[in-house]
């Protein structure tokens, strides 16, 4: 028996401009780690923010997880503005206090156990990635949802990156993440989803997907399902494909600024 979908798109589209840039889209997202792999511009920052209700759904429906009370929805975006001024602990203290997290606990699970004390305008963007990736799991969410998490990090920092957001999936709680980093997609992943041109080309569990395609791992799907040269490992910040054919910012529709609910990681809902 599978295990019951923590969130699920049904036939989500949204457009910019009238083009679709997700397509009637369908996707059960299982507890466990789900990779949303696939091109730059094939929509896998424009999937997430639709799951997590950052971006509204031009047509189709999406489904989260949970009810009044409680935190049930982490999310990173790709850039992660915080409050200048603070320090990493202060900026985990002050969503930590709402969902009743322990800021220390939170910097520890990400590897900044030493860096509390340092203001975010003050830390590298890796620290600052790993600081947003400590906030979007603040209070356990049951749908945590990363956009790139690995992006920029040197080898041990991407790995523990990952690490430190699989380590959130169990039976009730489901991980989502984007990325463009096979060999941790490989690694971590319980099921992947290939997206192309706003569609799902292949998803599912990535030993069923290796199996179906003849793939020895992750970048070799990638291939076969995407069309396109995967990654070699620790080339997230030069992902595959040349992307953007579909029209880009600022085409007439403005984009739904990120609402700051999202930005800080914690879901309004
Ligand atoms: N707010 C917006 N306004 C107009 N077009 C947009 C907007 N957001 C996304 N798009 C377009 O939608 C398409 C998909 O973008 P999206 O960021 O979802 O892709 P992606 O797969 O995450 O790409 P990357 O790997 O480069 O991050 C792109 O062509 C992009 O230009």
């Amino acid at each position: 028996m599978p295990d019951e979908p923590v969130a699920a798109l049904s036939d989500a589209t949204r457009t910019y401009g009238g083009v679709p840039v997700l397509d009637a889209v369908s996707l059960a997202v299982e507890p466990g780690v789900t990779a949303v792999v696939g091109p730059n511009g094939s929509g896998k920052s424009t999937l997430i923010r639709v799951l997590v209700g950052a971006t509204e759904p031009t047509a189709g429906e999406v489904r989260q997880p949970g009810g009044p009370g409680g935190k049930s929805i982490g999310y990173l975006p790709q850039r992660v503005p915080f409050r200048p001024g603070f320090t990493a602990r202060e900026t985990l203290a002050f969503y930590g206090r709402l969902v009743g997290d322990d800021p220390d606990a939170a910097l520890e699970r990400v590897g900044l156990g030493d860096a509390g004390d340092r203001r975010v305008e003050a830390l590298s963007g890796g620290m600052r990635r790993l600081l947003g990736i400590a906030q979007a799991v603040l209070g356990d969410p049951a749908l945590v949802a990363l956009d790139e998490p690995a992006s920029g990090l040197d080898p041990g920092m991407r790995e523990r990156a990952f690490r430190a957001a699989a380590e959130r999936a169990d039976g009730d709680t489901a991980v989502v993440i984007a990325s463009h980093a096979l060999d941790l997609v490989d690694e971590h992943a319980d099921r992947v989803a290939v997206l192309r041109r706003g569609g799902v080309a292949a998803a599912g569990p990535l030993d069923r997907l290796l199996d179906d395609h003849d793939a020895a791992d992750a970048r070799e799907l990638y291939r076969v399902v995407a069309g396109e040269p995967g990654t070699r490992a620790g080339d997230e910040d030069e992902p595959p494909g040349d992307g953007d054919e579909r029209g880009g910012e600022g085409d007439g529709e403005g984009d739904d600024a990120e609402p700051n609910v999202h930005v800080t990681g914690v879901s309004d809902r």
